[in-house]
This record gives structure tokens, C-alpha cells and sequence, in this order.
């Protein structure tokens, strides 16, 4: 009902601010875009669930996500994909290692940050009655 599309559309708002704070931040910019598997011809062997930045706004404006932990099991795809992809010792891996867990990082600071655990409860519960 009314409360219930309010809640959701507080959620989306909610989602956007926190995966726009990581797309603008310069430090992430490889991490905005799906990986091009043109170029990458074996990703999809190694990767079974791509996952970007801008992909999780598009999945907010179609309201995939309808509770915080649903969207950060997405969100977690992205900086988890880049540790298994470049596992190795080259300096590139390395640093995409570390911006993979930089973003991490970012992730949950700010949503520690700005979640009311109430909120997310509420949403859970949704779920639950759906
Ligand atoms: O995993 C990634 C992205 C980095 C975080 C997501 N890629 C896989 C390729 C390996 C490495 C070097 C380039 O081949 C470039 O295409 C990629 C893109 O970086």
C-alpha cells in the first residue's frame, strides 16, 4: 500500500546516493562500466555474475532491489569479480586488487554511515509479506 511504495521509494533514494558517491570517486573508474568482453574474450568463463556501477543504477530504476541487502549482494559482486579476475602478482592485479578493496571499504563505510537499521528492517519485513 502507500507506506509500503513510500518505504521503496525512500530505499531507491537511498541506493542511488550511495552508488553515485562510488561512481564519482576517481578512485573507482574501473569499476563503473561493465568489463568489455570483446576485449576480455575468456571474463565470462572465469566471471558467471558481472557486475558494475553503472549496472546497479540501472537495477535501482527498475526496482530489482527492494531491501539494502539485496542490492549490497550486487554491490559485492563488483570489488569480489576484480579479486577473482586478477588474482596474480603483476603490478596491474595488484592494483586493481587494492582498488577492489578500496571499494569494499568505501561500500560499507557509508552505508554504516547512513542506514538506519531500522530501515532495513522495515524493508525485510516487506519482503517477508510479499
Ligand atoms: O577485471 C577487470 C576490471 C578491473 C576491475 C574490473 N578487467 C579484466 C581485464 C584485466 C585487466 C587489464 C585489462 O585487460 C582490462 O580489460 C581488465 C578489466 O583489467
Amino acid at each position: 500500500e502507500e507506506q509500503e511504495e513510500d518505504m521503496q521509494r525512500e530505499l531507491r533514494c537511498f541506493l542511488r546516493h550511495i552508488t553515485e558517491r562510488l561512481y564519482l570517486d576517481r578512485r573507482f573508474k574501473t569499476f563503473t562500466k561493465p568489463v568489455d568482453t570483446v576485449q576480455v574474450p575468456d571474463y565470462l568463463q572465469v566471471i558467471k555474475q558481472p557486475m558494475d556501477l553503472s549496472s546497479l543504477l540501472t537495477n535501482i530504476d527498475k526496482h530489482k532491489y527492494i531491501t539494502v541487502n539485496e542490492f549490497v549482494r550486487d554491490a559485492d559482486l563488483i570489488w569480489n569479480n576484480a579479486l577473482t579476475y586478477n588474482p596474480d602478482s603483476a603490478t596491474l592485479d595488484r592494483k586493481i586488487r587494492h582498488r577492489a578493496h578500496a571499494l569494499k571499504d568505501a561500500l560499507h563505510a557509508i552505508i554504516r554511515e547512513h542506514l538506519d537499521p531500522e530501515f532495513e528492517k522495515a524493508c525485510e519485513a516487506m519482503k517477508e509479506r510479499r
